[in-house]
């Protein structure tokens, strides 16, 4: 989990395919099941409706036993309810990113509702400051991801796994390439 624009999406993915596990975007879910993007939902529904379904995916998803790994959107840990599942039945990696990184990856980006406004910086900032502490009290590992390239994210990650045991060991993580 992280802001949007963190690479959640992209790391995740990535992952997914070194470790040999499915990969499942809550996001992607959602629009499969909505038939329309996010964006458009936000638009004709607004925040509360699709908070409602991503809290239902999310818990749908949790509850399976099969093991995966998992990208949310950037707002699932608003709910209290979400926080609490997501602690109790995955290992949350949180990714740390900065406000002004993600900004210049996402200048060009018109898909995410949120980052819509005139000043994409300062939202990230405010929603930082909201999130935060959420981020902080739900992630069982928090990644500095300031200044890092996906590839070197994605080895802290999986070098946090392999220290965890959440791995079987035997050096994957040198196959991540920059
Ligand atoms: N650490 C990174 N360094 C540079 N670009 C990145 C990094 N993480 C993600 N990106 C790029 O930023 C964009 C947003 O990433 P995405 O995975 O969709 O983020 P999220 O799912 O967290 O919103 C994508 O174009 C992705 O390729
Ligand atoms: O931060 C958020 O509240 C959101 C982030 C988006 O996902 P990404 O974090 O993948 O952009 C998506 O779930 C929705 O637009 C809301
Ligand atoms: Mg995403």
């Amino acid at each position: 989990m992280g802001l949007p624009g963190s690479g959640k999406s992209t790391i995740g993915r990535h992952l997914a395919r070194l470790w040999k596990l499915r990969f499942v975007d809550t996001d992607h879910v959602i629009e499969q099941r909505l038939g329309c993007s996010i964006k458009a939902f936000f638009a004709a529904q607004g925040e509360v409706a699709f908070r409602d379904i991503e809290s239902q995916v999310l818990a749908e998803l949790l509850q399976q036993d099969q093991v995966c790994v998992l990208s949310t959107g950037g707002g699932a840990i608003l709910r209290a309810q979400n926080r609490e599942v997501l602690k109790a039945r995955s290992t949350v990696f949180y990714l740390q990113s900065l406000p002004e990184d993600i900004a210049r990856r996402l200048r060009n980006d018109t898909t995410r509702p949120l980052m819509q406004g005139d000043d994409p910086l300062k939202r990230l900032h405010t929603l930082l400051q909201e999130r935060g502490p959420l981020y902080l009290e739900t992630a069982h590992y928090a990644i500095d991801a300031a200044r890092q390239n996906a590839s070197q994210v994605s080895r802290k990650i999986c070098m946090q796994a392999e220290l965890a045991g959440l791995l079987p060991g035997h050096g994957i993580c040198n196959a991540i390439e920059d």
